[in-house]
């Protein structure tokens, strides 16, 4: 019999995650083009490895337009290599579009931001509130419990098309319920929220805090917080809570939300169901429709 290897067609490497690579790859039976992530488990702890099942697990749950499809996984025992064959994103990370504004020091329009914010919320809402989306006939769904991303970071929101981001990489994400809050500390030094920095519980509020750094840098090509050089400066600047404004040219209103997602206590920090209302998301909602 092929085996599921035989089925897809290896393209080149588009990524090396943290266990291992991604691969563009071609399904032989429809010429659809995927992304195969292939990790090496014989190298990795056994911690890892159940970090990785529940990463699956999680994403086989979620189906949603701003969340990376998953679709199949298979396992190649000779070689102890775990391949998660998920949609492809032609666009690439969003840390390489900052990078690009960076580097030809030509911002993102400000409508493009509230774009991404838009449906970045709407991802985090799927995630946070499982049964809100809406949708008629949702109440009958079956009760998913709340997803936390943990690591919202521009390498880890992809561009399908020109403007369509999603969500991916969900290895450090934690599916409440089956324990209570998280508080290992996890996810990007630059990001981190004060609420982790003092080792208290990770919510759906850290991830709003980490959506504000991600949509600051998005405006100013740096985190909020990037002049810090070692661990306990970084955590001082977050905790004085002082926020550079963002360059000329992005309005009053988009420096108003980032500073209330930015805000130090977890409780005074706006829900994703809460900013889905403000007017300017309104705003790019219609525009998007
Ligand atoms: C240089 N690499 C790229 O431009 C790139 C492209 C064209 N796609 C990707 C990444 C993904 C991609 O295309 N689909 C994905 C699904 C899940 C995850 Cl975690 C990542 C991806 C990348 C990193």
């Amino acid at each position: 019999a092929t085996s599921h290897l035989d089925l897809y067609e290896p393209l080149d490497i588009i990524g090396n995650g943290s266990f291992g690579i991604i691969r563009k790859v071609r399904r032989k039976s429809d010429g659809e083009i995927l992304a195969r992530k292939e990790l090496n488990f014989e190298r990795m702890s056994e911690r890892d490895r159940k970090q990785i099942v529940a990463e699956v697990n999680i994403l086989k749950d979620l189906s949603h337009e701003n969340i990376v499809r998953y679709i199949d996984r298979f396992v190649d025992r000779d070689a102890g290599i775990l391949y998660i064959l998920m949609e492809y994103c032609d666009g690439g990370d969003l840390s390489s579009v900052i990078k690009q504004c960076g580097r030809q020091n030509r911002p993102l329009p400000e409508d493009t931001v509230w774009s991404y914010f838009f449906q970045l919320l709407l991802a985090l809402q799927h995630c946070h509130c499982p049964n809100q989306s809406g949708k008629p006939g949702e109440s009958d769904a079956p009760k998913r419990q709340q997803i936390l991303h943990r690591d919202l970071k521009p390498e880890n929101v992809f561009l399908s098309g020109s403007n369509t981001v999603k969500l991916g990489d969900f290895g450090l994400s934690k599916a409440l319920g089956q324990t209570s809050f998280a508080n290992t500390y996890v996810g990007t030094p630059y990001y981190m929220s004060p609420e982790l920095i003092q080792e208290k519980s990770y919510d759906t509020k850290s991830d709003i805090w980490s959506l504000g750094c991600l949509i600051y840098e998005l405006c100013a090509s740096k985190p909020p917080f990037h002049e810090a050089q070692t661990h306990s400066e970084l955590s001082m600047l977050i905790r004085n809570g002082r926020i550079p404004p963002l360059p000329k040219g992005y309005s009053h209103a988009l420096n108003q939300v980032i500073k209330a997602m930015l805000n130090l206590n977890p409780a005074m920090r706006p829900s994703a169901q809460q900013l889905l209302q403000h007017e300017r998301i309104d705003f790019a909602r219609k525009v998007s429709e």
